[in-house]
């Protein structure tokens, strides 16, 4: 069994069975006012894409200037995510003293930027561009400086151009204290929604860079 499939929650061993790409599955009830993020009963299953990055590859970042997971970004969560079974993704995030809401604790805000890009990175599995539509998190237990957040998403359903997907994250380790969750509606969207909107100069440098067009031709590939 490898540890990727470990660290995603598959059957392994006691206790592990009620969870799905080390998301909690079904056995989790949602609580009110989350199942409105549940896939429609007609939505079609994720399918990953035959190019997807393979099982523990890390995914880089889709945009070096990105706050989630820019390396290039002197205020970002640099996030490192990594491609998981199926169409789910595993990251990992580092509380630092910049992220604080309270004292010595990580403001909401933060930890809901790490779960949407968690959930955001679920687009290297299924090759299409999307942007958040709706996010809803919840807050399970305070998060102190220092910590490192385990964080996984899976998709749960394709409509049309919406992605459904959901993710959670927890202290210290895969298999840590659950922390935070989210469910999450994407919107598939074409490359023009970033020339279109964006501003010019960072528009015109990202053009300009040939990373970046690359992993932009990578997300245009599927049909
Ligand atoms: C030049 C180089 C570029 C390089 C690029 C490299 C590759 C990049 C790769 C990947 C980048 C990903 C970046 C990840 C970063 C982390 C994720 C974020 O934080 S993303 C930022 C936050 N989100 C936004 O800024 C969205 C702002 N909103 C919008 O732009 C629009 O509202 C948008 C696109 C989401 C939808 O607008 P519509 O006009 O296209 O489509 P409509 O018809 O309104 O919606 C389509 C369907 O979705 C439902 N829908 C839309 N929003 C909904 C909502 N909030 N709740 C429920 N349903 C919603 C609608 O009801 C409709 O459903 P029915 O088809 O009729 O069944």
């Amino acid at each position: 069994m490898p540890r990727c499939a470990r660290r995603h929650g598959l059957p392994v061993g006691k206790g592990s069975r009620d969870k799905v790409c080390g998301v909690s599955a079904a056995t989790t009830p949602p609580s009110p006012g989350r199942q409105g993020l549940a896939p429609p009963p007609d939505a079609a299953a994720p399918v990953r894409h035959p190019d997807a990055p393979a099982p523990g590859e890390p995914l880089g970042s889709h945009y070096d200037g990105c706050f989630g997971c820019g390396t290039g970004q002197p205020h970002g969560l640099h996030m490192a995510i990594t491609a998981g079974e199926g169409v789910c993704v595993t990251a990992e995030f580092t509380v630092r003293p910049e992220h604080q809401g309270a004292p010595g604790l990580a403001h909401g805000g933060v930890l809901a930027a790490a779960l949407d890009e968690t959930l955001g990175s679920l687009s290297w599995m299924l090759r299409v561009i999307a942007v958040t539509g709706r996010l809803e998190s919840d807050f399970v237990r305070p998060v102190p400086v220092g910590t490192t957040l385990h964080l996984t998403a899976r998709c749960t359903g394709v409509a049309g151009r919406k992605i459904h997907s959901t993710a959670e994250g927890r202290i210290g380790g895969p298999d840590g204290p659950l922390a935070v969750r989210a469910d999450a509606l994407f919107i598939k969207v074409e490359l023009d929604h970033f020339t279109r909107n964006g501003r010019a100069e960072e528009i015109k440098a990202a053009l300009a860079d040939p990373d970046q067009v690359k992993v932009a031709r990578a997300f245009e590939v599927n049909p």
